[in-house]
């Protein structure tokens, strides 16, 4: 079976000669949730707008469930569901009106009953009647993603859908996306908050300078680039670290009374008892101790800043 979205060398120059995407290589499982990271202009919309078929490649091609958006470019299309970040036109448009209108533009049957649904899925069935300009920032967000989903897209891409948007209601979007990927749409997110992509991807790929630099299961990459680290409180402060720790990579800070220690998660030794012998050994008496697992954002910030 074809990938939801399968993506081959595509590159994209800009008409000022900017290199946006750089010959980037990425599949999209059917039916996952992947989360799209990088920092400001590195590619996320360019390579976004190129599926959606919103600019063109410059080369490379891209495939939508094994249809490409150029030589196929209907049947790609109908198969994609865009939520773009702002809501532009159509405020004097009632909520139900506007939904209909997007179905009707993918050449769709009138289907009064799925209008329904959706609206009813995201909460907006009560306000069908409202004028979009009466509604609330959230629930403009919430007819988003309803005009995105009337046509029925397999695919469905959010450009950060929860930008500017206060704590609450960013978590009713993941609940609200969590249940889009429960019924079987395959997501492709955007986001600046990192914690979003933690709280619910799948997959993660790190986009940074128009090119794909990591793409892996974010349980597996937080296992495998996420460090812990050990912060040892000790009994009393010490100016320097003594000699017979030399060998451990340890940092001394607070007040020169907290050693931390870095180490691996995977892999079977972490040196953890030997430090602990090492430790009694130099004197030191320990008063406290604590683990703290790297966060989803401090791994993509080490990644984005290697170099
Ligand atoms: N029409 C254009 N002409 C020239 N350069 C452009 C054009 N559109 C975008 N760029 C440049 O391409 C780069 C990638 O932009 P893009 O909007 O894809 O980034 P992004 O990852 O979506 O960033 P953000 O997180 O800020 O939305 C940026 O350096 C941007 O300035």
């Amino acid at each position: 079976m074809a990938p939801a979205i399968a993506i081959k060398d595509l590159s994209k120059t800009y008409e000022t000669g900017f290199e946006a995407l750089k010959r980037v290589n990425l599949d999209i499982e059917r039916g996952e949730l992947f989360a799209l990271l990088g920092p400001n202009g590195a590619g996320k919309t360019t390579l976004i707008s190129i599926v959606c078929g919103l600019i063109k490649a410059t080369g490379g091609t891209v495939k939508v469930e094994g249809h490409d958006i150029v030589t196929d470019y209907r049947a790609a299309r109908s198969l994609i569901g865009l939520v773009p970040q702002e809501l532009t036109t159509e405020a004097f448009e009632t909520v139900r009106a506007t939904v209909s209108f997007s179905r009707g533009l993918f050449g769709l049957k009138k289907d009064p009953a799925h209008v329904e649904n959706v609206l009813r899925q995201l909460s907006l069935w009560d306000k069908r009647d409202n004028k979009i300009i009466t509604l609330s920032g959230g629930m403009k967000r919430r007819v988003l993603i309803a005009k995105a989903l009337a046509h029925e897209p397999r695919v469905l891409f959010l450009d950060e859908p929860t930008a500017g948007v206060d704590v609450e209601l960013r978590r009713d979007m993941w609940e609200i996306v969590r249940g889009l990927r429960e019924s079987g749409v395959t997501i492709i997110l955007t986001t600046h908050y990192i914690e979003e992509a933690e709280e619910m991807a799948d997959r993660v790929g790190v986009i940074n300078n128009g090119e794909i630099i990591l793409v892996e299961e974010k349980s597996e990459l937080m296992q495998k680039l996420g460090r812990k680290r050990l912060i040892l409180q000790l009994g009393s402060t010490i100016s320097a670290i003594p000699d017979g720790l030399a060998s451990y990579d340890l940092e001394l800070s607070g007040q020169g009374d907290e050693l931390v220690y870095t180490y691996d998660t995977h892999g079977g030794r972490t040196g953890i008892t030997n430090l602990m012998n090492d430790l009694r050994d130099s004197g030191l008496r320990l008063k406290d101790l604590q683990t703290k697992q790297d966060s989803l954002e401090k791994i993509f910030v080490d990644l984005v800043h290697k170099d």
